[in-house]
């Protein structure tokens, strides 16, 4: 079975055929004719369309640099990163566009408080003016429910439990058929137990949309979890250190978390975790 066939059948059925993203050889300096920080190293990697590919590394190693490089929000020094065969950054054009297709889900705190939910979700779309009205709102209405939000489509974010208002932000991106999704730790500062809820409500989502998925998290557990495959960088300058494949199929659930598999993809990787994690502290990186 090659590796497309495996991870369709690993993601339950449906495979995405757009969101393909190749990141080859980039090398990123921040400020080269000064202090010259390099954060990414000749990374290569390459993310199958539809894929959930964690990326886990040491605070202030560089993964944050390479998420905004795919988003457009920052330049790369050189090397080329392409999204299904096409450039968004390479030789003679260091910054990607940032575009619809490629959003960052910035979770807790990016919804419009005064609006409704059901505004919030509708709110991109309404704004590009690509469609009418009526079609965006059946629209959001449609995937609001697919994503567990009947019945708050009229209540404002805060008047929901902040599970519920992390549902409505992924959908609002997902209001603008992107491609690839961008998570930057989005539950950091969670308990185990709201994580756990959030990760199930991630998944979900995921499972009907299908859309490639790169997830920066420095929690091990987390990205074994959700990913179909682990990255974990080096400390600064950031490349892959290990790439491993979590073969636990989807869809999965809480279950999945006390099975053997996964406990032995734990021991497998704590300790790269750890080591770089180290070599990081060693080098006085901070706490981002
Ligand atoms: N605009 C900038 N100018 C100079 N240095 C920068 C800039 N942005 C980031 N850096 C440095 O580049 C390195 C990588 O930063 P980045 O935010 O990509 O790391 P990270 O792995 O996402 O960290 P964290 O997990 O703590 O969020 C860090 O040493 C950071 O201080």
């Amino acid at each position: 079975m090659n590796t497309t066939q495996e991870r369709q059948r690993q993601s339950g059925g449906r495979a995405a055929t757009q969101g393909a993203i190749r990141i080859d050889d980039v090398v990123k300096v921040y400020d080269p004719d000064g202090a010259a920080v390099m954060a990414v190293d000749h990374c290569t990697l390459d993310i199958a369309a539809g894929e959930i590919c964690m990326i886990v590394g040491p605070s202030g190693c560089g993964k944050t640099t390479l998420l905004n490089a795919i988003a457009g929000f920052h330049s790369i020094s050189s090397g080329t990163i392409t999204m299904d065969g096409e450039v968004l950054c390479g030789p003679g054009k260091p910054k990607a566009e940032p575009g619809s297709d490629r959003i960052v889900v910035f979770q807790n705190g990016a919804l419009f408080p005064w609006k409704t939910n059901l505004e919030n979700v509708a709110f991109g779309p309404l704004m590009q003016g690509k469609m009418g009205k009526k079609e965006i709102y059946e629209k959001a209405r449609r995937m609001m429910a697919d994503a567990g939000l009947s019945g708050t489509e009229n209540n404002y974010p805060g008047e929901v439990s902040s599970g519920l208002r992390r549902r409505v932000e992924i959908v609002r991106a997902l209001m603008n058929d992107p491609k690839v999704l961008l998570f930057d730790e989005p539950y950091r500062a969670l308990d185990s137990l709201t994580k756990s809820v959030m990760h199930e409500a991630l998944l979900e989502i995921y499972y009907k949309n299908k859309v490639t998925i790169f997830f920066i998290t420095h929690d091990l557990e987390e990205a074994i979890f959700l990913g179909h495959r682990l990255v974990i960088m080096t400390s600064r300058p950031c490349r892959p250190k290990k790439i491993l494949d979590v073969d636990i199929p989807h869809p999965r659930d809480y279950s999945v978390l006390t099975s053997p598999r996964f406990r032995e993809l734990m021991e497998e990787t704590s300790a790269i975790v750890h080591e770089e994690a180290k070599k990081s502290f060693a080098a006085g990186e901070k706490e981002g």
